[in-house]
Order: structure tokens, then sequence, then C-alpha cells
């Protein structure tokens, strides 16, 4: 199998709001970082992704299974799934979670649940309903990983994480995708977590996939000139003005070499792509 997920002009209008034709590819054993401000739709596409949310058009293909079709359902079995808002029953406790998930997955594995459970640091026998978003997003996580998925999807779920638990979080995910084939799909709004584990960045703004390309890639397409300089209109990727100067995003290639051209990070590159010019 090629692509653990693949995408062909998704697309889902609400009243205010429209996803728009949405194409990507996710080859497997990869990490594919889905980045966008608030409202830009980054739920809405994994809801669709999940058949949860009835698309107007387009195709999903989910471990090469049409996710419309009869077979889409054992395929759910290898696929671990957080959600932004992760929701257990409010009285249930860990240990209740332990035993509907054995009847819920074919693969339970209840002796890694309680290795996470202790790595995690949860409390076995409190109620749900006292947890925190931190303590929930970490269970939520635990069961994703215990049934030996084959491709994670996490929506916002190193959110309400502080930094050490979402660097051994991250850390976590890029031990996942070690064995051949695992693959994740990551949304965030956090470029600089997505950034650190990702392979491939797909930028969502205002419901259109504004691209979706190898980090590297963009790592090595652009940079940054500092100052005035006459450059190259083709070579303009966007301005930035301020009280510090003008520094452009440029593509490297456009760029003549007596020109010195700085890198660019990840987060820079999305803000200059989406900003355009801008006064600061
Ligand atoms: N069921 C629905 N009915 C109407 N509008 C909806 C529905 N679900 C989502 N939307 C709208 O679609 C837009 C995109 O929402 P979505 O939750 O996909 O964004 P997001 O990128 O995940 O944002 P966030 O980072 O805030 O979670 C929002 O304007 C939201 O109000």
């Amino acid at each position: 199998m090629e692509n653990a997920l693949e995408l062909r002009g998704v697309s889902r209008a609400f009243k205010g709001f429209a996803l728009q034709d949405v194409t990507l590819d996710l080859p497997a054993g990869t990490i594919l970082g889905l980045i966008g401000e608030n409202g830009a739709g980054k739920s809405t596409t994994i809801r669709l992704i999940m058949n949860a949310l009835a698309r107007d058009s387009g195709e999903i293909h989910v471990l090469g299974v049409d996710n419309r079709s009869r077979e889409f359902l054992s395929v759910k079995d290898d696929i671990g799934v957080v959600l932004d808002e992760a929701h257990f029953p409010e009285l249930i406790t860990v240990r209740q979670v332990n035993a509907i998930m054995k009847d819920t997955y074919r693969r339970w594995d209840e002796a890694l649940y309680f290795q996470y459970i202790q790595r995690f640091e949860l409390p076995e026998k409190k109620p749900f309903k006292d947890f925190s978003r931190g303590m929930t997003m970490k269970l939520a996580i635990a069961v994703a990983l215990s049934h030996h998925p084959r491709f994670l999807i996490l929506d916002e779920a190193t959110s309400g994480l502080d930094p050490i638990v979402r660097d051994e979080i991250l850390d976590l995910f890029a031990e996942f995708t070690r064995e051949e084939d695992h693959s994740i799909l990551i949304s965030s709004h956090i470029i600089s977590d997505l950034e650190k584990i990702c392979d491939y960045i797909a930028f969502l703004h205002q419901g259109k996939l504004l691209f979706c390309e190898e980090k590297d890639r963009l790592l090595e397409t652009y940079g940054i000139v500092q100052g005035e300089l006459e450059l190259p209109e083709e070579a303009v990727a966007g301005h930035q003005r301020g009280k510090y100067g003008t520094k452009t995003l440029v593509r490297r290639d456009l760029v003549p070499s007596a020109i010195p051209v700085e890198k660019a990070g990840i987060e820079e590159i999305i803000l200059f792509l989406v900003k355009g010019e801008q006064i600061q």
C-alpha cells in the first residue's frame, strides 16, 4: 500500500463555512501535519475522513479502502483516533474504559494500555468527570495506541498538555512511525509541534488547502532576504515590513547568487504565505 490516506476533491459546506476541494496524499509510513488557524477546517476534514460527517463531493480512501464502503468498518480497527473533544461517560474510570475497549477492539492490548496509564500517571479509580484536559487527552491517546493501530488520526491531540508532557507525547508519536507502514495524521495550530515530527505539512486556510508539501522540500524551497533589496518579481513569495526593517520570503532558486538568503522556519513560511504584504 502506498498511501495511508487519499483525499480527492473533498468538499463540504456549512452555513458560513465551506471546506473546498481538498486533495492530499499521506504516504504510508509518514507523519502528515495538518496546520490551520482556529476554524480553518481541520476538525471538519478529520470528521470527513472518519465518515462521521457526510461530504458533498469528492473521494476519500483510508488504508486503501473507500471510507463509505462496508469494508471501512473493519478498517476502523486499524485506526487509532483522538478527537479534539475526546469524551468518555462522566462516571467512567480508567479500569472501566479497559473493560469496554476489550469488547470493542479485536486486538485490544490490556497490558499495553496499563503501561500507558502508568507512563502518563493517570489515576485508575478517579471518575472521568474529574479529569483535567491534559488527563483527558492522555487517556484518549492511551486508548488510541492500545489496540495496535497502523494509522493514528489525531485532532489537536497535544493541546492542553504542558510542554514537558507534550514533548513526551510527540516522541511517542515519532516512535510509533518507526514501525514499517505506521502512519499519522495530526492536526494542530501549534506549528512548532508539527514541525518537529512531521514529514509532510498540509496547510488549511479558510477551508482551502493552500499546500501539502514535504517539510524538507518547503525548507529547501524558501528562504528569507533581509532589507530592501532589488529582487526578481518571481522570486518573491511574501513581504513583511516591520519596525526592524523589511524581510522578504523568497524562492531560493530564483534569487541571484550574490544576494544572501537566510534559512526560513516553517512558521515563518506559513505566516508570509498567508499574510503576504504586511505592515507591522
Ligand atoms: N456541524 C456544523 N454546522 C455548522 N458549522 C460547522 C459545523 N461543524 C463545523 N462548522 C464550522 O466549520 C468551520 C470549521 O470548523 P472546524 O472545527 O473544522 O475548524 P478547525 O480548523 O478544527 O478549528 P479549531 O482549531 O478551532 O478546532 C467553523 O466555522 C465551524 O463553525
